[in-house]
This record gives C-alpha cells, structure tokens and sequence, in this order.
C-alpha cells in the first residue's frame, strides 16, 4: 500500500485525476469505478477541467458504480445512478451508454446484484477504482463487519452512516434509506488499481484503521492492505493519526516520477 500525503483536498484531486489521464493515455477505454460523497469531488472537477481543456480524451472511458441505495425512485435526484451521471458521466462528456450500475430497483435484488458483478466481469474487469471512507471504515456500503471475501449484494445501513448521509436528504434521516446495493470488499479488491481518498479530520482515526492497524472486517477499508496495487491520499488533517506519516512523505519524495500513483 502507498500512502501519499497532499496539502489539501484540491491537491489530492489534481494528483488523482492525474493518474486517471495517464491511465486513459495508456487504455482510451478504461473501465473508471467512480465513489460517491463529498471526498471524490476534487477528483471530479480535476479530471473535467483536463477534459476540457484537451489535456485527457475521455470519450472512451467507461464509468461504473461502487453503490446504490435500494428504492429510491427512478431518477431521484440523490440515487447513485443520478449523482454519478451528474457529477462525473455529464461532465466527461459522454452518455448513459458508457456507464455501468446496479439496479436499484429491482424486484429481484439478489440477481440484480449478481448480474452487477457479471456485467463488470464482462465489460473486463475495473482498471481503477476510486474509493472514499465512511467514518467508520466503510469502503463503498460495506459496513464494519462486511465479509472481505464479499461480492456485489444488498446490506443494511448502520445508523451512523444514515446520519452521516442525512444532508443529502434535507438533513431528514428518514428520508435515507435503510437498504443499499454495494459492490462487495472481494469485487473491489477484483479491480487493478485502487485509490483511496480521504480528507478532513473527521476521516483520521478511519484512516489511521486502515493503514496502520489490522487487516480486519470490523475495519472494511483495511482490506486494501490485500491488495498489490493500493494507493491511499490523505490531506493533512486526514493523515493526523498516522505514526508512519514522516517515513510514508519520505518516501513519496523520493519516489521516481516516472511510476506515477
Ligand atoms: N457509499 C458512500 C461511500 O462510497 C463514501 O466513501 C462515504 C463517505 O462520503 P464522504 O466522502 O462524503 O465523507 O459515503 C457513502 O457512504
């Protein structure tokens, strides 16, 4: 796992965004898995500004979703589906035909989620996934004690995370649903490349979980200590808990420019 510490949550986005270009300089159709949440946003605006500037040709990239609240209506402004299309599909400039998600509202939400891993295994797997942390260290939906061997399926909110995620529903819990599709620890794992963002205060002590302490479900993030291409961007304030912090700037300083994230 690589842990790399920006100033700020603007550089974290620059640097990210950055790596996605390179990515799609080397395969114009990549398979982006995007995150939802305040965190990815910089991220977002990054990759769009390179968009629009011609400095990134994104109109072969395609996009897939990490998580979907089950039974919000179809086209509810804070389904996943909808901030995804919104925050990274529209501004990329490209369609709904790019774009890969789980069905929310399905009848049958076991095979909706099934077909959701097959559809990723199909379309050849997610060259690079972006991930946020809930307080807790929840990666996607997958609540502290998520299975880290888990595939794409239907879980339970804690009631922390429906608090956390209130202000996206007039600051009204009960306007947050109960139930959630996530892809699972084992199909995030499945992608090449990971990238954890996380900033601000309140993310320190999950972060300083997920790096530094075990590899366990209570900490779902910490299962990216699995994976061989882990990449994790902090801020300052993020990166507060971290006792490795000196030896992890250290070591970005002097890594080779040509290796990228
Ligand atoms: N399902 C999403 C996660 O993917 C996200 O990482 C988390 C943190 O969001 P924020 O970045 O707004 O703190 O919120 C939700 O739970």
């Amino acid at each position: 796992m690589e842990v790399v510490i920006v100033p700020d949550a603007a550089a974290g986005g620059e640097l990210i965004a950055t790596a996605i270009a390179d990515l799609l300089a080397r395969k114009p159709d990549a398979l982006l898995g995007v995150a939802t949440g305040s965190t990815p946003l910089p991220i977002y605006t990054a990759l769009s500004a390179k968009v629009r500037s011609g400095g990134v040709d994104a109109s072969r990239a395609r996009i897939c979703q990490l998580d979907e609240y089950v039974g919000l209506p179809a086209g509810h402004p804070e389904s996943y589906r909808s901030t995804v299309l919104r925050e990274v599909v529209e501004p990329l400039g490209l369609g709904e035909s790019s774009f890969l998600g789980p069905d929310g509202n399905a009848a049958d939400i076991t095979a909706a989620c099934e077909a959701y891993d097959q559809a990723l295994a199909d379309a050849g797997g997610v060259d690079l996934q972006l991930l946020g942390i809930g307080t807790d260290g929840h990666i996607g939906f997958n609540e502290p004690c998520s299975s880290l061997a888990s595939r794409t399926r239907i879980k339970t909110l804690t009631e922390q995370t429906r608090v956390d995620n209130a202000r996206f529903f007039d600051d009204d819990i009960d306007q947050v649903p109960h139930h959630v599709i996530t892809q699972g620890i084992g199909t995030i794992l499945d992608a090449r490349h990971l990238v954890l963002l996380a900033t601000g205060a309140g993310k320190a002590e999950a972060v300083a979980a997920t790096v530094e302490g075990p590899v366990s479900a209570l900490v779902p993030a910490s299962a990216l200590q699995l994976h061989r291409h882990a990449t994790v961007v902090v801020d300052e304030a993020a990166a507060a808990g971290l006792k490795l912090a000196d030896y992890f700037r250290a070591t970005y300083a002097a890594k080779p420019h040509w290796q990228g994230l």
